[in-house]
């Protein structure tokens, strides 16, 4: 890895629960206008990627890691990523890395002080946690990684402010405040902000961090358990969907289970179009859009990550499948 003198490369690690806007942000920053080569290091829950996928054209390089949470399993893909990273022949100004909604951010960032190579190489600048004002009630009360990733943050961007009302958006504040007085604060629509006041800000203090948790560096201390009842799963469909029998399926799906189904997102192939649709939301809220033409050659078929709580994957699977246009049963 190249680098500017002996300077070691900065690094922003991006938390926010399920659907929060973490991609968001990265496009924002991805598109930019900095004139700056970065690293991107996307962690998603569950066996495919989407996230990539869903990237805006960008040329940095995009490494993925889908089997697990980066703060458990996974930590050590991250090391092997990082020293990779610091073998390559290629220059970066910065490294970003966007965790799970589920990842406790206080290990990945463990990992930028306890490994030596890394801890030379890399500048843990801050981390970001992006949070949904529309569900951050529910989220902060019924999932512990969200009041983690508020806790453990340097940078909150009180995002989708666009959907909440104004009084709402004070008492939100408060509550986040209470959670973290130190953190730097901003609101935003679609993760807009401006570049300057999220890289390289050097917010992340080591010194603070172990005042308030003397035990950081101490690599046992983690104790993060995730919900059980929270799981991914995939539905995949070969043959083209009927529009129709979907758009019913998924409004019955989102009123039925909206509640429980944190985040879905994918692709779907439609019957009679040459574009793939993207389908994707967090509980009600969701939306579909047309993505890119299907390449010539490339194998057709809808993919969709769905992320909740006590949700059976088998029966989502039948009444997916019933969509499809061969299907004589529904
Ligand atoms: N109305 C509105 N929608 C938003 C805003 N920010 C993001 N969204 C939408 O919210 C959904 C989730 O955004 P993502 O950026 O994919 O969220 P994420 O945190 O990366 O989600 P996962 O990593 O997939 O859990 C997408 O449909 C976004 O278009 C916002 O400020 N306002």
């Amino acid at each position: 890895m190249k680098k500017h003198g002996n300077e070691p490369i900065p690094v922003t690690v991006l938390t926010g629960f399920l659907g929060a806007g973490k991609t968001t942000l990265l496009n924002h920053v991805l598109t930019g206008d900095h004139g700056e080569t970065i690293a991107v290091i996307v962690n998603e829950f569950g066996e495919v990627g989407i996230d990539n996928e869903l990237l805006q054209g960008s040329e940095e390089e995009i490494v993925e890691m889908n089997n697990g949470c980066i703060c458990c399993q996974v930590r050590g893909d991250l090391i092997r990523i990082l020293n990779q990273l610091i073998e390559s022949n290629h220059y970066f100004d910065r490294v970003i890395i966007e965790t799970t909604g589920l990842a406790n951010p206080g290990p990945v960032a463990q990992t930028f002080f306890v490994d030596e190579g890394i801890a030379e190489a890399f500048m843990l600048d801050a981390v970001v946690t992006v949070v949904d004002a529309v569900h951050a009630d529910q989220h902060l009360d019924e999932q512990d990684e969200t009041m983690e990733q508020v806790a453990f943050a340097d940078v909150v961007l009180l995002n989708k402010i666009d959907l909440v009302k104004h009084e709402e958006l004070d008492r939100l504040k408060r509550r986040l405040r209470s959670i973290n007085p130190m953190a730097r604060f901003h609101q935003t629509v679609y993760s807009r902000i401006d570049l300057k006041e999220l890289l390289g800000i050097k917010a992340f203090d080591i010194k603070k961090k172990l005042e308030l948790d003397p035990k950081f560096l101490e690599g046992h201390g983690h104790h993060h358990k995730h919900d059980d009842d929270v799981k991914a799963f995939v539905l995949r469909e070969n043959r083209p969907l009927d529009l129709k029998k979907i758009q019913l399926l998924f409004s019955i799906w989102i009123q039925v289970y909206g509640q429980r189904m944190f985040r879905y997102k994918g692709f779907l192939d439609v019957q009679g179009m040459e574009e793939r649709v993207v389908f994707q939301g967090v509980h009600m809220l969701f939306g579909t859009t047309v993505d890119r033409k299907w390449k010539l050659g490339e194998k057709r078929q809808s993919e969709i990550v769905i992320i909740g709580k006590d949700l059976n994957s088998a029966d989502f699977q039948q009444q997916f499948s019933k969509c499809s246009i061969q299907d004589e049963t529904a």
